[in-house]
């Protein structure tokens, strides 16, 4: 047997849009990274001794994963995916982290009425090359470009590579059209240029990839070995994303009262809101009088809707505390899948 990964590298993105989700998710999943300065380009994780976090732009996480020498970095998935084909061994672990989203998209000049979908672009392009002209495409992405194009059957184009403020081309005239990110929209519109109809090449977020042959190594440490650890930290984090852990409590019930049906009534309000895991029961206050608690997991923006009614249904405190892990017996487990995936005997 191989000796155990020692250090294990974790590539983080150094600046920029993906910088500042990954150490907030890595913190609340209980690994804090220590970094000295924003031009430090390593760091270590509080109390997680066998991590060395090191910080890269997310196109060098890709081909450092692949390489083997960071065994799992965090990269956008149009990143990945534009790189995807010479990185084989650079495998997915989580495909969405839950921030760092956006699409790449095509985008015309606003001034281009007559087309408003990409397969009015078959058409042009052949135009383009029937009057012995070349139509312009300025992309980072050319691998995507390539293979989404081709699907549409769009073959008559030149691809310009450009690493930044792409928008500016068609206007300089550097390229007729653009296929690059947009979140907001607002760079596209303030350059005149708009997405078109079926124009989404990749739906892009946060992921998580890792070495495979590394993740393998990792993964026959076992469900008590720091890949899964990890895993099944982030697991948690993810699944208590936007909830609260939500106690209502009543009483106390007067014998007799109708208030002994405040509970189920309360309950079956919540779970038309969408509660999840709801549970109740009796309990007593300080006087030794008989209530009722329910706690529930509730979307955190749905309590402030609530509350009054939960009032007038005979709730006399509610309290939400932002859930910080959410594990579940049966729900899916990333070290599980990535495991099986791996052909690694639990
Ligand atoms: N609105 C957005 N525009 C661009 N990228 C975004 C946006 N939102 C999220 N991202 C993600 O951030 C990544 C780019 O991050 P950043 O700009 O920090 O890197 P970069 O220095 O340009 O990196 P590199 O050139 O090495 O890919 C994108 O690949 C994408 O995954
Ligand atoms: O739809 P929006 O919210 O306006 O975002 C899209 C813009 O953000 C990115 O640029 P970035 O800020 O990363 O600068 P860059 O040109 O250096 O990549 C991307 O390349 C777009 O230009």
């Amino acid at each position: 047997m191989n000796a155990p990964i020692d250090p294990i590298r974790l590539a983080v993105p150094s600046k920029g849009h993906l910088y500042e989700g990954v150490v907030e998710l890595l913190k609340t999943a209980g690994y804090k990274v220590r970094r000295a300065s924003d031009r430090q380009y390593e760091a270590t994780i509080a109390g997680q001794p066998r991590f060395h976090v090191v910080f890269m732009r997310p196109t060098d996480i890709v081909i450092q994963v692949q390489e083997g020498r960071c065994h799992l970095g965090v990269t956008g998935m149009d990143v990945y995916a534009e790189h995807a084909f010479e990185a084989e061994d650079a495998a997915v672990v989580i495909p969405d982290l839950g921030y760092g989203g956006c699409r790449l998209v095509v985008a015309v000049p606003e001034s281009w009425i007559d087309v408003g979908h990409i397969m009015d672009l078959v058409d042009l392009t052949t135009e383009f090359k029937a009057a012995g002209k070349s139509f312009r495409v300025s992309t980072k992405y050319p691998a995507l470009v390539r293979q989404y194009f081709r699907k549409w059957g769009i073959y008559y184009y030149q691809l310009i590579h450009s690493d930044g403020a792409l928008e500016l081309h068609p206007s300089l005239g550097i390229s007729d059209i653009i296929v690059d990110l947009t979140s907001s929209g607002t760079t596209l519109k303030d350059n005149r240029l708009r997405e078109i109809g079926g124009g989404i090449v990749l739906d892009s977020a946060a992921c998580l990839v890792g070495h495979a042959p590394s993740l393998a190594s990792l993964a026959r440490e076992g469900e008590a070995g720091e890949l899964a650890l990890l895993l099944d930290a982030i697991d948690g984090v993810k699944r208590s994303e936007g909830l609260l852990h939500l106690e209502v409590v009543g009483g106390p019930i007067e014998p007799g009262s109708p208030t002994a049906d405040a509970a189920a009534a309360v309950a079956s309000y919540l779970d038309e809101r969408g509660a999840k895991h709801l549970v109740r029961g009796e309990v007593w206050d300080e006087r030794g009088r008989p209530g009722w608690r329910l706690t529930a997991l509730l979307a955190t923006r749905k309590l402030n809707a609530c509350q009054r009614v939960l009032f007038s249904l005979g709730a006399s405190r509610i309290v939400g505390l932002p859930a910080q892990f959410v594990f579940e017996k049966d729900a899916p487990s990333t070290f599980n899948a990535l495991r099986e995936r791996l052909g690694v005997e639990p």
